[in-house]
């Protein structure tokens, strides 16, 4: 054991969430060390959004030029498998993170390699590969950003036939010949989508009746048709109970008999990685989602906070960095003695956690949604109205696809007359998403909407006859 380190804040794992509040804990003036047993970057950088985002790509760019009439007829060859495996690689940096480790030395922030252990309060030990320890111990704050790892499902026998998670879905080095995907949430609508346009015969199992089963009831419809009319063998209502090899197969009992295929991917959702990370000499459970209030601070442990994947509260990238921001500012604030306001929008809490958190899932068509859904402002009693309107039906999107079809939905708070929830279904619409979101965030009043005029002819005209319908 070597005499120890002494820093302001201590951050248990380098995930894009980690990676943050260590730069702003640091922009703020204090000292800081970030612990990363794996990969500097994280899920995100290496199995999760960048490399399931270029598998999408290159057959999204293909859909679209083949929407185009005169363009179509330039698509003449199959997507290039190998091609897109190495952008793939590429994005990944092959799994490589010394630009990351680069850019974390240059931001001022030290590095310690090797999995990192709470042992006491603001106490933490490191072991590396080799089994030597370093250990750290925090002045002020432990930030514990360890972020999630797949769920295993307990289905009988799963075990046995090696099943893919999301790190294996995203870092495969060829497209199986038969991929059989247990779960209807986004990764498995990602992931079903890539592997069949690079070659695959998927089939995929989802126990609820519709896919994305916590978005507008229209996203998931219009998932599920796109991806059989590519191919998809897309089985609803269907709940996997066992799993077995046979031989070379796989086989997934289900209620209607066997399913057969090469590679399955179970994609059920996240749990907590606090399961080995020494939160019980904190006086906490391992393996449960860290309990934070919204300054992201662990309650009951004013040292302690948890950020990201890791406290389960939106598990998204875009999330886990703004956590970071406010949870830094938190930390950095608190230190200089300064007022930390929990309120709602203060500069150090995570509100938009609550109500107003943006998420794309990348499917063809794209799903862009912020805020609530119709059943969600149903359950928690929202009053609301909810305004439809028809994507093809505007003109910039009639340009940019011939056949263009896709759904507005806006749920507006009738009292107040504000944005409370916008969700698009359609080709490209990801990038109409920040719009919708800064509406909900800022409660922007319909009546300055108006003022918010959308160029012509791009698809943002929908927030005119989004307007218009409202209006009626
Ligand atoms: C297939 C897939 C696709 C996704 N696509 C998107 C997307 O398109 N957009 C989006 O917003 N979100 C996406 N997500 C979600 C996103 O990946 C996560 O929300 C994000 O990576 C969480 O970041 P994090 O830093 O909190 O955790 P992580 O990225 O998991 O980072 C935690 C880090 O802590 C390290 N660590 C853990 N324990 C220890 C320890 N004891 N000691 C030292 N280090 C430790 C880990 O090695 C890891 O590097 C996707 C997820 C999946 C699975
Ligand atoms: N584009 C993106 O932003 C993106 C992409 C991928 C993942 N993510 C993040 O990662 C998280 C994890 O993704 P995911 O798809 O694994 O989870 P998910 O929560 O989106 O979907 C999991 C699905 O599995 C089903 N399920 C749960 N337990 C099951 C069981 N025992 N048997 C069968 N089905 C079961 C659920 O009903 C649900 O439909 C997402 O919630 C999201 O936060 C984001």
């Amino acid at each position: 054991m070597d005499a120890g380190q002494t820093y302001d804040v201590v951050v248990l794992g380098a995930g894009s969430t980690g990676e943050n509040v260590a730069d702003v804990v640091v922009r703020g003036g204090l000292t800081a060390v970030l612990v990363e047993a794996e990969l500097v970057g994280g899920e995100c950088s290496y199995w999760a959004c960048m490399p399931s985002k270029a598998l999408l790509r290159g057959s999204e760019a293909i859909a679209a030029a083949r929407a185009v009439d005169g363009a179509a007829q330039a698509v003449t060859g199959a997507q290039d498998v190998a091609a897109t495996l190495a952008r793939r690689d590429a994005f990944t940096h092959d799994w490589d993170d010394s630009s990351q480790a680069r850019w974390v030395r240059g931001a001022g922030i030290d590095l310690v390699r090797g999995t990192g252990r709470l042992v006491g309060e603001r106490r933490v030990v490191v072991t590396d590969g080799e089994g030597r320890t370093t250990r750290l111990t925090a002045r002020h704050a432990v930030a514990v950003c360890t972020g999630s790892e797949a769920a295993v499902p307990p289905i009988e026998g799963l075990a046995d036939v090696d099943p893919w998670t999301p790190r294996e879905a995203t870092s495969a080095k060829a497209a199986p010949g038969r991929l059989l995907v247990v779960g209807g949430g986004y990764v498995g609508c990602e992931m079903a989508t890539a592997w069949q346009a690079l070659g695959a015969e998927v089939t995929l199992l989802h126990r609820g009746e519709r896919l994305l089963e916590d978005m507008e009831p229209e996203a998931g419809d219009a998932v599920a048709a796109a991806l059989r009319e590519r191919g998809v063998d897309v089985r609803l209502d269907t709940d996997v109970t066992t799993a077995r090899r046979d031989g070379t197969e796989a086989v997934l009992g289900t209620g209607d008999g066997e399913v057969r295929g090469d590679e399955v991917l179970v994609a059920v959702g996240r749990r907590a990685r606090t399961g080995d990370i020494g939160i019980d000499s904190a006086g906490l459970t391992p393996g449960e989602y860290l309990d934070v209030d919204d300054s992201l601070q662990v309650r009951g442990l004013p040292w302690l906070y948890g950020v990201g994947d890791v406290n389960g509260r939106r598990q998204l990238t875009h999330m886990g960095k703004y956590q970071a921001r406010q949870a830094g500012a938190a930390i950095v604030a608190r230190v200089r003695g300064e007022q930390v306001s929990l309120a709602d929008w203060s500069p150090f809490v995570a509100t938009a956690d609550r109500g107003a958190t943006p998420s794309v899932v990348f499917t063809d068509p794209q799903v862009a949604s912020v805020g609530l859904t119709r059943a969600q402002a149903r359950q928690s009693g929202v009053a609301h109205r909810v305004v439809e309107y028809p994507l093809g039906s505007v003109a910039g999107a009639a340009l940019y696809a011939d056949g263009y079809t896709g759904t507005a939905v806006a749920l507006v708070d009738p009292d107040r007359e504000v944005l409370i929830g916008v969700t698009f279904v359609g080709p490209a619409v990801a990038d109409l998403l920040h719009a919708a979101t800064i509406a909900v965030v800022g409660e922007v009043p319909i009546a300055r909407l108006w003022h918010a005029v959308p160029a012509y002819p791009t698809t943002s005209e929908i927030w005119l006859r989004l307007l218009e319908t409202w209006r009626g």
